[in-house]
């Protein structure tokens, strides 16, 4: 069945709801994820965890990027294995390192990202576009490999919106960028779960990451070690010792293993 996309601050009905049980992926014989099993509710879900546990593995098994093993299920249905199959179901990517082509104009840009719309439905939904990224509208001319990092981030959630998708990935959109940008993608990312496109998003800000989000899982190693509500993980001992710097009598592993998370 295809997605009928609607624009996402009309909010798409249903509300996309992710089932992970059993996932296994990885690169030819080296297995990455193993056994994983989550759920992705609607709302802002975001995945923390140390450099190399398996965060963008996940994504890209999602987005059919990479081979996967396990169910996962949209809405109760079968997730395709196919890239283009799985977008026609209204799951969208932002890859990290955003793909933009510089040479192009904003507008250029986000049409792409609605290039299997018709020609209407596309001009109706960039000028949604630039009401939810005003920032883009004053740039519309502007190539975008001119553009800050920031808001070369923000072209390309745009684009991923142009899609219309119902479930929207976020590979750490705040990489590389200043605090200011950080704290305005993860708002941005906020807003766009608050109007009904569920959001799963790996982040390494994990302080400003749970402040957004409704909830969280940490990934070590390709498998969870915790889980629960953005406001109980920021105040667990898993996520304070080892993220965000709190004191703890004894010198946890799951520290040691972190220490390269920002916690800013
Ligand atoms: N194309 C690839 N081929 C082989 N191994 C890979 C490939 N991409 C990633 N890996 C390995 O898979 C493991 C998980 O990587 P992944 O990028 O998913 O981690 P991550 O949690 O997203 O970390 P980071 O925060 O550093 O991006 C790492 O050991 C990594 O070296």
């Amino acid at each position: 069945m295809m997605w009928n996309p609607e624009p996402f601050v009309l909010g798409g009905d249903p509300r996309a709801h992710l089932q992970v049980k059993g996932l296994s992926a990885g690169y030819g014989a080296f297995l990455v994820l193993r056994d994983l099993t989550l759920e992705i509710k609607p709302g802002l879900t975001v995945i923390l965890g140390p450099n190399g546990a398996g965060k963008t593995t996940l994504l890209k098994a999602l987005a059919g990027l990479i081979a996967r093993q396990g169910e996962v299920l949209l809405n109760g249905e079968d997730l395709p294995l196919k890239t283009n199959e799985i977008v026609q179901r209204g799951v969208a990517l932002v890859a990290e390192g955003r793909q933009l082509f510089p040479q192009m104009s904003v507008t250029e840009n986000l049409e792409l990202g609605g290039w299997l719309v018709p020609k209407a439905e596309r001009a109706r939904r960039l000028e949604q576009a630039f009401n939810d990224f005003p920032k883009l509208r004053e740039r519309a001319q502007q190539l975008a490999g001119t553009m800050s990092g920031g808001e070369q981030q923000m072209v390309a959630v745009a684009r991923a919106m142009m899609s219309a998708p119902r479930l929207l990935m976020l590979d750490e959109p705040s990489l590389g960028l200043a605090p200011r940008m950080v704290d305005e993608l993860l708002a941005i990312a906020g807003r766009i779960a608050a109007a009904g496109t569920t959001v799963l998003m790996v982040e390494q800000n994990v302080k400003k990451a749970l402040a957004v989000a409704d909830r969280g899982y940490v990934l070590e190693r390709g498998t969870l070690v915790a889980s629960g509500p953005a406001k109980l993980l920021a105040r667990s001992s898993v996520i304070r010792e080892a993220y965000l710097g709190a004191e703890s009598p004894r010198k946890s592993t799951t520290a040691a293993a972190t220490a390269s998370i920002t916690a800013a």
